[in-house]
C-alpha cells in the first residue's frame, strides 16, 4: 500500500471562557469548525488537569486487573464493557491493537459494572468525571442547538443522561506498548480509520503518548480516507480535541462534518511513540426514544435506538465486505504461488 500522505493542517482552537457572556462568539467559532473541519480542540472548558489526569490513574488501575477479571464484565450488545483486541474496523479488517472498557450512565451498564471490593472508588470516580464531560457537551449542544435554530435545550433534552433511556458513553482506552524491532504488518493500526456515530466526541489524551491522525471529514473523498492526507494532532496539556460524530452531522443534514481518524502503530523508530497510550473518549449518544431529524428535513425522522442500530449494521455490512475482499486477495495470492510452483 502506498505510504500515507501527511499534511499540516492548523486545528481550531475554542476557548469556553466567559461562557455566559461569550455565548455568541463561542457558537460561530463551533459552527465554523462544525462545517469546515469536523474537529477542533477545546480549552478552558472547565476540568483541571488533575481531574483529567486522576480519571487517567483511574483508568490505569482498571487495565491492570488481571485479564481473568475485567473478562466478568465482557462487550455487552449494548455497547458497554471490557474488549481486547476485539474490535475489528471495516477500514482494516484487522483487530484494533487495544483493549478498552465502556461505561454508560444508564439501564445498559447493568451488569458491567465491577464489585464495589474488587476496585474501591472506581464507580464513584468514574461517574464524576462523566458528569464533567456531559457538562461540557451541554454547553456544546446548546450552541449546535443555536446554530441550526432550535431551542437551546433541544439536543440536551436529547441527551438526558439521568434518564434509563441514556446511551451516552465513557470509554476507556490502553494501546500496549511496541516492539520497536519487529516490523508492523501490512494494516495494522493501534485503532484504523473509522468516523465516531455519535453526536459530539470528547478525546483526552495524555502529553507524549501520540499517534491520533486525523482526515477532516470534508476532505476525505477516498474510502476511510486511506488515499487522503492526514494530519497528527499531538496530545496538548488539559485540552479535549472533539469530533463531530455521523450523528450530528445526519441532525443537521450534513451541514457538519464527521471526521476520520485513527490511531497509527508506531513504526518510525526516532519518529513514532511506542509506549503505552492511554486515552479515554466520551461519546455523546442520544436516548433511545430520542427523535432524530434536522431543520430541513433531509433524512427521515428516526429515533436514538434505530439510529444506534443503523450505525451497527452498516459497519457490520463494510467489515463483511472487506473481509470477503482480503479473501479474495489471500486466495489470489495463493493462485499466484501455485501458478509459479507449477
Ligand atoms: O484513542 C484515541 O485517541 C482514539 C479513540 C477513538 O477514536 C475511538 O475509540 O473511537
Ligand atoms: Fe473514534
Amino acid at each position: 500500500m502506498a505510504p500515507t500522505k501527511y499534511t499540516n493542517r492548523t486545528i481550531p482552537k475554542v476557548s469556553l471562557h466567559d461562557f455566559e457572556n461569550r455565548v455568541e462568539e463561542i457558537t460561530a467559532q463551533l459552527i465554523h469548525a462544525a462545517e469546515t473541519d469536523g474537529f477542533f480542540g477545546l480549552t478552558n472548558h472547565g476540568i483541571s488537569v488533575t481531574e483529567i489526569e486522576n480519571m487517567f490513574e483511574t483508568s490505569s488501575s482498571f487495565f491492570s486487573l488481571p485479564d481473568d477479571t475485567k473478562a466478568t464484565v465482557p462487550f455487552s450488545h449494548l455497547n458497554a464493557g471490557w474488549e481486547k483486541n476485539a474490535q475489528i474496523r471495516p477500514s482494516t479488517g484487522q483487530p484494533d491493537q487495544k483493549e478498552s472498557y465502556q461505561m454508560q450512565f444508564g439501564a445498559n451498564m447493568n451488569g458491567s459494572w465491577l464489585p464495589e471490593e474488587t476496585l474501591p472508588g472506581f464507580k464513584n470516580n468514574s461517574f464524576t468525571f462523566m458528569k464533567q464531560c456531559q457538562e461540557v457537551s451541554e454547553k456544546l449542544m446548546l450552541c449546535f442547538a443555536r446554530g441550526l435554530g432550535f431551542p437551546d435545550d433541544y439536543f440536551v433534552k436529547a441527551h438526558d443522561i439521568s434518564r434509563p433511556e441514556s446511551q451516552t458513553v465513557l470509554r476507556l482506552l490502553h494501546y500496549f506498548e511496541v516492539d520497536d524491532k519487529v516490523p508492523v504488518p501490512e494494516g495494522y493500526y493501534r485503532a484504523g480509520a473509522h468516523v465516531d456515530w455519535d453526536f459530539i466526541t470528547l478525546l483526552f489524551q495524555r502529553p507524549g503518548q501520540s499517534g491520533l491522525e486525523i482526515c477532516p471529514g470534508r476532505e476525505a473523498s477516498t474510502s476511510f480516507g486511506l488515499g487522503d492526507e492526514w494530519t497528527k494532532v499531538e496530545p496538548e496539556e488539559g485540552e479535549i480535541v472533539c469530533n463531530i460524530g455521523d450523528l450530528l452531522m445526519s441532525w443537521s443534514d450534513d451541514r457538519f462534518k464527521s471526521t476520520f481518524h485513527r490511531v497509527k502503530t508506531p513504526s518510525v523508530v526516532g519518529e513514532d511513540y511506542f509506549g503505552t497510550r492511554y486515552s479515554m473518549a466520551f461519546f455523546n449518544q442520544p436516548c433511545t426514544d430520542a427523535i432524530i431529524q434536522g431543520p430541513l428535513g433531509k433524512y427521515e425522522a428516526v429515533t436514538g435506538k434505530q439510529f444506534t442500530q443503523a450505525a451497527m449494521n452498516r459497519n457490520f455490512a463494510a467489515l463483511k465486505a472487506k473481509k470477503e475482499a482480503l479473501e479474495v486477495v489471500a486466495n489470489g495470492a495463493k493462485d499466484g504461488a501455485a501458478v509459479a510452483a507449477a
